[in-house]
């Protein structure tokens, strides 16, 4: 469509305040500076124990070859806020700045770098709205959908939010984060057709209607398809709605996959139960109870405390939308920052809430696993010269409660963060998303079910390196003695 933009890009698909300091520093002739982004969370999303992060592919599509065009350039002169320079130099402005991130999958804590920028100040600023436009939605929703994933076990997980979606990307974006995190298959046909994800589907209430009848509806759809899930609560689920699929299941015999029967409204664990027994009853073992209306973790786990007899879970709204907590907060925090003399200095954002002061420097965040067991043992985040893999032994402590720690030996430090562009180049094999999947269910399982559950999970060591500890403490000093000293209230 592109509103009438046949050269529509994704390049203004940002906050108008990251062009107006782009231009501010383009003017001052430092948007080459060099500069350190990373992007990080603060506290993981649903009070659970750890994140899923998604939305890399995204964040590659949109970063390879962004530039400005035609049409973005003239709407830029059209505000009267930037001057023909300026807009000349965007006209030929190409990003050529350096990305590492975790892959895709990965199990993700807060206040650990995910995605790391290194490149011209311009560069690193231009990026960083959309950059968390889609990393704050996908990664939130993965979670969510490992949240989901770990209540029903084995069971089958469909992905049935589009319509309730925030818009259709939301729907469509959602459904492959949701897909990372877990489920199984989609309604979403583009999904399947974009991402290759299996779609999925029993019918409406409104076949049932057009037909007035069960049974008719039933008999009707089983003639035009195969593997057949008939939605049976529009009038009455045990009177007539499972009576009416087991007599068209029989009818039609081998000529249709009489896969199960969904249910959508009522006491589920009830329902369940009985329709359980009719199908059983009726020669049909084998043939699975789709259940959904309004599901999430929290009912799904209830509904499976009183035993109810549900094979395949339809999850929507809750899911796609992330009802209980609909953001992430991700944020994008310059670490380090050439000065007027080209060497790097890190930088510190302080908050009176200890909780936001960042922290300083160009970071590596290294997974510690115990080689006895496989199982992580934390995350260690170091300043980027560091290298945990040298030492024999690891100190590892609370940032925050130092005098929670512990020594580490026998172990193996993996780097969570990958390179994914050298300056401006795409330098990683995006992999296929079916192994992004797999990926993200081997991170789960190297974590202790300790910080896996959903519900008052342990909180998973992320510990500094003495050193990135001790840049940090110098750092929140230095900058105390500085605003000491320049007070304007004093
Ligand atoms: N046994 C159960 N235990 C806990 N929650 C249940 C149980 N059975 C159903 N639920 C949930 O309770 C909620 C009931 O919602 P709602 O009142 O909208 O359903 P309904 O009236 O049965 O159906 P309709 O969608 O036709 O209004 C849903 O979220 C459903 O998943
Ligand atoms: O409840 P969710 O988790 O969001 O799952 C998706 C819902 O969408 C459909 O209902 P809808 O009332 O939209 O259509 P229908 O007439 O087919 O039931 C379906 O029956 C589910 O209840
Ligand atoms: O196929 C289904 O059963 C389905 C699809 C979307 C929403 N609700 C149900």
């Amino acid at each position: 469509m592109g509103f009438n933009y046949p050269d529509d890009s994704l390049m203004l698909h940002t906050d108008a305040y990251q062009i107006n300091m782009v231009q501010t520093y383009w003017q001052e002739g430092i948007h080459n500076r060099k500069a350190v982004f990373e992007v990080f969370f603060r506290n993981l999303p649903f009070e659970n124990g750890y994140a899923v992060f998604a939305g890399l592919e995204r964040v590659v599509d949109y970063l390879q070859g962004l530039h400005f065009t035609a049409s973005d350039l003239e709407y830029l002169q059209s505000t009267g806020w930037y001057s023909d320079e300026f807009l000349a130099y965007l006209k030929d402005w190409k990003f050529t700045a350096s990305v590492r991130a975790a892959r895709e999958g990965e199990v993700m804590f807060a206040n650990e770098p995910l995605i790391q920028v290194e490149g011209s100040l311009a560069d690193a600023q231009l990026v960083e709205t959309a950059l968390l436009n889609i990393v704050n939605y996908q990664t939130l929703i993965a979670t969510k959908a490992a949240r989901i994933r770990s209540v029903v076990g084995n069971d089958g997980l469909l992905e049935f939010g589009t319509r309730r979606a925030q818009e259709m990307d939301a729907a469509i974006w959602g459904t492959r984060a949701a897909y990372i995190g877990g489920f199984d298959a989609t309604s979403n046909v583009r999904a399947g057709k974009l991402f290759g994800i299996q779609i999925s589907g029993t019918h409406a209430h409104s076949l049932v209607q057009t037909y007035r009848n069960d049974y008719e509806a039933f008999k009707a759809y089983a003639e035009t398809h195969k593997d057949v899930v008939f939605l049976v609560d529009t009038y009455d689920t045990l009177r007539s709605g499972v009576p009416s699929a087991i007599k068209v299941a029989k009818e039609m015999g081998d000529k249709i996959n009489f896969l199960g029967v969904r249910i959508d409204s009522g006491d589920m664990a009830y329902i369940s139960k009985r329709v359980r027994e009719q199908l059983d009853a009726a020669g049909f073992p084998d043939a699975k109870i789709y259940a959904s209306n309004d599901l999430d973790e929290k009912t799904i786990m209830n509904l499976k405390m009183q035993h109810a007899k549900i094979d395949v879970w339809g999850v929507g709204t809750k899911l796609i939308t992330a009802y209980d907590q609909p953001a992430l907060g991700a944020v994008y925090k310059m670490v380090s920052i050439e000065n007027s003399k080209g060497v790097m200095v890190d930088t510190i954002k302080l908050s009176n809430n200890a909780e936001k002061v960042s922290t300083p420097g160009k970071k590596q965040v290294w997974r510690i696993t115990r080689n006895s067991d496989g199982k992580s043992q934390g995350d260690y985040i170091a300043l980027w010269n560091e290298d945990p893999r040298n030492e024999a032994s690891l100190h590892m402590f609370h940032p925050n409660y130092n005098y929670i720690s512990k020594d580490v030996v026998d172990f193996t430090a993996q780097p969570i963060l990958q390179d994914i562009f050298v300056n401006g180049e795409l330098v990683y094999d995006l992999p296929a998303l079916v192994a992004i999947k797999q990926y993200s269910a081997m991170s789960l399982d190297s974590l202790w079910e300790e910080y896996r559950r959903d519900l008052n999970p342990q909180d998973y060591p992320v510990d500094l390196s003495q050193n990135a500890y001790d840049n940090k403490m110098h750092m929140i000093n230095e900058v105390r003695g500085y605003v000491n000293e320049l007070d304007l209230n004093k």
